[in-house]
């Protein structure tokens, strides 16, 4: 208890907090009163936006409340009322955050992981408008990471995969979403684009990484490469698993081709579209 509040009484919502927040509340505590039933809400407050309080006596910052507002079964001077009992929940918050972020990270690389992946690119093609500008799929795979790992380890195998990441993030805008789908596998969304600007980004990716140095703890330097699958929302493969599917099959022909290359989907021929 920071506060016992005893300097707010007589004031209105209005008088002691910012005009915004002061409309938030009254529209909750009139929800209630028409609801005539517990409401339960959470919102920020700092010290600061508090008008009449001393702001140094409270933790600095943003706090997150619980407020539980429930109407009251007596009138006050005349009129309904409210009782909003508010808990201070920031350290529950941001619990939940960090878990939250926890869950959706991948810890070799900090970038977000296969499940996090898979929740962004659902929501983008469920946002999607046809004919607007393209989505493209690209995953991306180290060539012949086996015998780098049997042969230096797996810690220099995670230094790879690190570098690896730092090489691509540093090619990247940072709209593009680029996640860790599992062991060696990238994927990397491009929303706003077109398969020719797709095809260019996923070759400056690949030479980008065959010209970086990737440095092992024992100071040798390793030739690294990749090979790129890639595919785009299209009629017929507007589904996660489509673009996934045909992604994937453009990258089994991209090894099977040599690997260090890039390889686009190709479109279905129509007569088995129609099937
Ligand atoms: N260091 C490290 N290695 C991993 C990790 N996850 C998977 N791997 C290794 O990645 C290697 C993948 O090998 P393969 O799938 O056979 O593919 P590859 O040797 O890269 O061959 P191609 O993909 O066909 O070019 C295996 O040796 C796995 O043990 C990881 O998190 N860290």
């Amino acid at each position: 208890m920071y506060h016992d509040g005893s300097c707010l009484v007589d004031f209105s919502l209005f008088d002691v907090l910012p005009r915004e927040k002061a409309e938030w509340c009254l529209a909750e505590i009139q929800q209630t009163l028409a609801d005539n039933c517990l409401r339960i809400v959470e919102y920020t407050l700092a010290g600061g936006e508090v008008g009449v309080i001393d702001e140094n006596a409270g933790p600095a910052g943003e706090l997150w409340f619980e407020g539980r507002i429930k109407p009251m079964h007596t009138l006050v001077d005349g009129e309904r009322a409210v009782l909003w009992l508010a808990s201070n929940i920031s350290q529950r918050h941001h619990l939940e955050a960090r878990l939250r972020q926890l869950s959706e990270t991948d810890e070799l690389t900090g970038l977000c992981n296969r499940r996090r992946f898979m929740q962004i690119l659902g929501q983008q093609l469920t946002d999607y408008v046809p004919e607007t500008a393209d989505i493209a799929l690209l995953i991306v795979d180290i060539d012949h990471f086996k015998p780098i790992n049997d042969q230096y380890g797996h810690l220099d195998g995670d230094l790879i995969i690190k570098t690896l990441t730092a090489v691509c993030a540093a090619e990247l805008d940072t709209n593009a979403l680029f996640a860790r789908l599992g062991g060696e596998e990238f994927a990397i969304v491009l929303t706003d684009t077109t398969p020719g600007a797709a095809l260019r980004i996923a070759e400056r990716l690949r030479q980008a990484v065959a010209a970086s140095r990737f440095e092992l703890e024992c100071a040798t330097v390793v030739p690294v490469t990749i090979s790129i699958g890639a595919s785009v929302v299209r009629p017929y493969r507007r589904r996660i698993n489509e673009l996934l599917r045909d992604a994937d099959i453009a990258l089994y022909e991209a090894k099977s081709q040599g690997r260090n290359r890039v390889v686009m989907a190709r479109d279905p021929d129509p007569a088995s579209r129609r099937a």
